[in-house]
């Protein structure tokens, strides 16, 4: 087994992967090197605290780039004096300052909040030129495939894996598979990536890419910005993939030349030469492929609480009594009532409470211009109680401002705030009321994301500002611009016609997500270190979960992340489901299954949809549900970061069929009756020995890892030799890499910060 390709023509992917690698597994494992790694305060301190406790060091600081968005406040920062007085809430304020002082310690390249090049991680990477094509990029955050736009290899990771990269500089991977989505033709004027991109999940769904890396392809994606190729590919995790790519091109190089980090001079040829080799090769293989007509897409938004539940603007709410499949109709009728929505409704005709223009998919500058040009001249409407604007980055900020958008947005009635995460997902204190409905340009519509019980619909950043100016979603093609040249655009009714049955089912997810290894041989169990339990056998009484896509925001909701430990997550765990807010605010338990008995002590999930675990990258998922008392998951599909998460934490996910959870263990977790999982044998059996599942798979790295509870980090370190050997071809093949985050240097006149760190201002 090995994970290079035959001989013969390449994806992109292929020819990424393959260039990073340090060594191939036994099994199919393989350890890549990676080139640059993201840091920010929410994901961070767990994998710091593991290197101190370790004593290990950060093996390449030069590689690695740090800064706060997650939790900070957006108000103005005139009069900030410190972060222990700027913070409010303590324990965001705890991670900020956990951060500020683990950079230090480390000595880790950090943009803190003194200066303007502070922002969303993803947009301060490719700002300063610190992602390059054909790099690998990780950071403990799933938007990490924003950076895919670049030709990059860039997924998220758990904070397991975190610390792995930190101390190792590499990661161990299983090869994905390739799927190439081919967008032919033009964009219609007005229609961006955000609608491309939402149309694309529509149409594949949220598990669509799972175990995939996705090619955006055709002459549509060729016609793109960066920045539009960039809020695409952040939302490939929203797709379920593990990353997504868009080779290298002119418009790449333009936007790369002259940033700092960028290479200079015969360097950049060099790279140039290297990076126009990163295409996928005429006649090379993908495993799945996608088309997609570019003039087909109008402007896209969501109405329930998936990405996937993408509509054009033109249609109404869907009803779910069309829907035939029972566990989609429940999902569906769950999605509405959570939103507040009537089957029927004209989208257009839904009102809005607020807007929020901001996030790492929509929080760079074009996408500001394109908000700016539909409010300027208007205000907001009487019913929208708050427009939110926040930049992406301290950068994106000031140029706004060199152009006068913040004039615009402020004059029109939206408040112009610092750079940050923000209402994305509501960690600072920027978050809706229940029930408040959102235009957002985030990424996620998932329950309770942007507040307990409050109602995000996804779109574009001209979009969100049209409904803020209306009061109600609006389609963009029917906006009147003031005091400037947009013409009004044009709909054809055909083609509106044509979109507004947009009931097309989900394609079904791949079938499997990773090239499963069964294990014949014994396994051979060793001592275990210290901290994780060796997983050998399992009995225990299995929870029923009946629904599909369970994201990782409701199985541990924003406010429990804000942790700087990884225990004592229990009380968080499945919160929105678990607690009502009674009279005075007092939690009440609701009938949730883990709240019932027997289920109180169960030990085994029972999910029987797909996608369970998908989202966000936080390990705080498998935390929490450990923390509860679960130690293993049985699902259809999972989420490709949780899933790689819960071994990390010696939880074991099992993929099975549908079909045979539904048969086989569905009937034992209503009953309350133990099933017994047996990790070395890979097979699942009832309490008189009957056989319920004769063979799952797994891995075998994988249940080496967990049937020997092994830390990774420290069998990474014994491949010592084969690390250094490939820095050292590396240093040469790719020496416009070198010195990475550690050639960004201050600017005269630049101040010293509250913290003792020189504020680097740009
Ligand atoms: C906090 C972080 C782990 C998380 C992610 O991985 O995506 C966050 O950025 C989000 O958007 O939910
Ligand atoms: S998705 Fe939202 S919370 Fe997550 S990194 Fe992007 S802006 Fe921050």
């Amino acid at each position: 087994m090995t994970s290079r390709s035959p001989k013969g023509p390449r994806t992109l992917y292929d020819k990424v992967f393959e260039d990073h690698i340090v060594h191939e597994e036994e099994g199919g494992s393989t350890l890549i090197y990676i080139d640059r790694h993201l840091v920010h305060e929410v994901t961070s301190p767990q994998p710091f605290e593991g290197l101190k406790n370790a004593g290990r060091k950060v093996r390449r600081t030069d590689c690695t780039l740090a800064t706060v968005d997650h939790n900070i406040p957006t108000m103005s920062r005139k009069n900030f004096k410190s972060t222990a007085t700027f913070i409010k809430e303590a324990d965001s304020r705890l991670q900020v300052q956990t951060l500020e002082q683990n950079v230090k310690d480390f000595d880790v390249t950090f943009f803190g909040m003194t200066e303007s090049r502070q922002g969303i991680v993803h947009v301060i990477g490719p700002e300063q030129g610190f992602i390059l094509p054909g790099t690998t990029v990780v950071c403990g955050d799933s938007h990490t495939s924003t950076h895919g736009a670049f030709g990059t290899l860039a997924f998220g990771i758990g904070t397991s894996e975190v610390e792995h990269v930190l101390a190792t500089q590499t990661i161990i991977q299983n090869k994905s598979k390739n799927m190439r989505v081919l967008v032919e033709g033009d964009l219609s004027p007005g229609i961006t990536s955000k609608d491309l991109m939402l149309h694309i999940i529509g149409v594949i769904g949220t598990a669509g890419g799972t175990g995939h890396v996705i090619e955006f392809a055709g002459k549509a994606i060729e016609q793109l910005s960066m920045e539009a190729r960039m809020s695409m590919c952040n939302m490939s995790i929203e797709a379920g993939a593990r990353a997504g790519m868009i080779k290298p091109d002119q418009i790449t190089y333009e936007y790369l030349k002259g940033k700092p980090l960028a290479p200079k001079g015969a360097e950049w040829d060099k790279a140039v030469a290297y990076w126009n080799t990163l295409h996928t090769d005429e006649g090379a293989k993908f495993d799945h492929e996608v088309i997609i007509n570019a003039s087909d897409i109008i402007p896209t938004i969501t109405w329930g609480t998936s990405p996937q539940d993408a509509l054009p603007i033109t249609a109404s709410v869907p009803d779910p009594a069309r829907v035939s499949d029972p566990i989609k109709k429940s999902g569906m009728e769950r999605a509405l009532k959570y939103m507040g929505l009537t089957p029927g409704t004209a989208l257009k005709d839904i009102s809005i409470d607020k807007v929020f223009i901001g996030s790492c998919t929509n929080s760079r500058i074009e996408d500001l211009r394109n908000a700016a040009v539909v409010v300027k001249g208007y205000k907001l409407a009487d019913n929208v109680k708050l427009g939110m604007v926040v930049p992406g980055s301290g950068l994106v900020k000031a140029q706004a401002e060199k152009e006068g958008l913040d004039k615009i947005f402020e004059a029109a009635g939206f408040e112009w705030r610092e750079a940050g995460c923000s209402m994305c997902l509501g960690m600072n204190p920027d978050i809706l009321d229940p029930e408040e409905r959102c235009a957002s340009t985030s990424n996620r519509n998932f329950e309770g994301r942007q507040g307990a019980n409050s109602r995000t619909h996804l779109m574009s950043p001209a979009m969100a500002a049209a409904a803020g100016i209306a009061g109600h979603f609006v389609d963009i093609r029917e906006h009147v611009y003031k005091n400037n040249d947009s013409a009004k655009l044009s709909i054809s009714q055909e083609d509106d016609k044509a979109l507004q049955e947009h009931e097309k089912e989900p394609l079904q997810p791949a079938e499997e997500q990773i090239n499963d290894i069964p294990v014949s041989q014994e396994t051979k169990i060793e001592s275990a270190p210290a901290g994780m339990k060796p997983f050998l056998t399992l009995e225990g009484i299995a929870a029923l979960l009946d629904k599909a896509n369970i994201d990782t925001d409701t199985i541990i909701p924003k406010q429990f992340l804000k942790t700087i430990k990884k225990t004592g997550l229990k009380a968080g765990l499945f919160f929105e489901w678990r607690f009502n807010k009674g009279q005075e605010h007092n939690l009440k338990q609701t009938d949730f299954v883990l709240n019932v008995e027997p289920y109180t002590n169960a030990e085994i999930l029972v999910v029987t949809g797909d996608n369970f675990g998908c989202g966000s990258s936080r390990e705080h998922a498998p935390w929490a549900l450990k923390d509860f008392g679960i130690k293993c998951i049985i699902a259809p599909s999972f989420g490709d970061i949780f899933y790689n998460n819960s071994f990390k934490n010696g939880l074991l996910p099992i993929r099975l069929d549908q079909n045979v959870i539904l048969n086989k263990l569905v009937p034992l977790a209503k009953a309350g009756e133990r099933i017994i999982v047996d990790l070395p044998n890979q097979k699942i059996v009832d309490t008189r020995g009957n056989e319920l599942v004769g063979h799952f798979d797994v891995e075998s790295f994988r249940k080496h890892c967990l049937v020997n509870g092994l830390d990774d980090i420290g069998l990474t370190l014994q491949k010592e030799e084969f690390i250094s050997k490939y820095e050292d071809i590396r240093k040469e093949k790719f020496s416009f890499l070198e010195g990475g985050s550690k050639l960004i240097s201050p600017v005269r006149g630049a101040k010293k910060s509250p913290f003792g760190v020189t504020a680097q201002e740009w």
